[in-house]
């Protein structure tokens, strides 16, 4: 689907959408994103009878049908509107779109910090009650990285390391990173997620803006300049 480096950069797309437009398509999906988590977890705690169960395959099958009956053939991609907004919205940590995603709210500062408080269902479970460990690694990797972005230097994650320090609840948690230290086109984040405990889960990230990335970088200041 996305078998080059080229074939991904055709995914970041400036589709020229107003606020206003950006702000409707998000009081549209988002709620049809927060219904399907819904039906995620219903689907996983059900106990109706058999009939139920066909009955609401049916049912699902039928919304199904009728959603792809117009719909993007491939990846959503990263898109910009008019205003310079950036969506993300088939992001599998946070995508406004992706009812896969952990329903986050990730707020930043332009000093290189984000956070969120969140609830973690019992879709995210690995251990017995306990949050799977890789959904608190997919939570830090996206918390990390906005960090990074929010203080200006974005990049791809180029090595995640984590610390389980201890189980992590499901339920109401909280993740923060900031920043940590710039060296040249590394950005290194660290970070962590707490529950009512204290800390569960630590984190430290080394964000690297690609070599495209910076060639075009390089090369739009060039032309700017002559
Ligand atoms: C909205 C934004 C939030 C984002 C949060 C979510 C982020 C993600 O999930 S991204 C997806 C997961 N990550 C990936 O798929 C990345 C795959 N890897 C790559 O694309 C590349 O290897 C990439 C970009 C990491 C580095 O490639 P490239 O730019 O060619 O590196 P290169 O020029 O060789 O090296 C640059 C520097 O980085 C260092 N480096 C390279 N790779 C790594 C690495 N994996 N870990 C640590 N350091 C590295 C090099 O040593 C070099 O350091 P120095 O400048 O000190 O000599």
């Amino acid at each position: 689907m996305t078998e080059s480096t080229s074939d991904q950069q055709l995914l970041y797309v400036n589709d020229q959408l107003s606020d206003e437009e950006i702000q409707r398509e998000a009081d549209l999906y988002g709620p049809l994103t927060d219904s399907v988590r819904g039906l995620i977890a219903a689907t996983l705690q059900t106990e109706v009878g058999e009939s139920d169960v066909r009955r609401a395959r049916a049912l699902i099958g039928e919304a199904a049908s009728l959603l792809r009956a117009k719909a993007i053939p491939g990846p959503y991609g990263v898109r910009w509107g008019a205003s310079g907004r950036k969506r993300g919205w088939g992001n599998a940590a946070d995508g406004l779109r992706n009812a896969v995603a952990p329903p986050l709210n990730i707020r930043t500062d332009p000093d290189g910090r984000a956070r969120t408080d969140f609830h973690l269902g019992p879709q995210y479970e690995g251990p017995a009650g306990l949050v799977h460990g890789g959904v608190s690694a997919l939570i830090l990797d996206q918390v990390l990285g906005d960090a990074a972005v929010a203080g200006g230097t974005p990049g791809m994650t180029g090595t995640l390391t984590l610390r389980y320090r201890r189980p992590t609840p499901l339920g109401d948690l909280y993740a923060e990173a900031r920043v940590d230290r710039v060296e040249g086109v590394k950005t290194i984040v660290v970070g962590h997620i707490s529950g009512s405990d204290g800390i569960c889960v630590e984190a430290e990230g080394v964000f690297i803006l690609p070599r495209w990335a910076r060639e075009a970088i390089a090369e739009q200041n060039a032309s700017t300049a002559g």
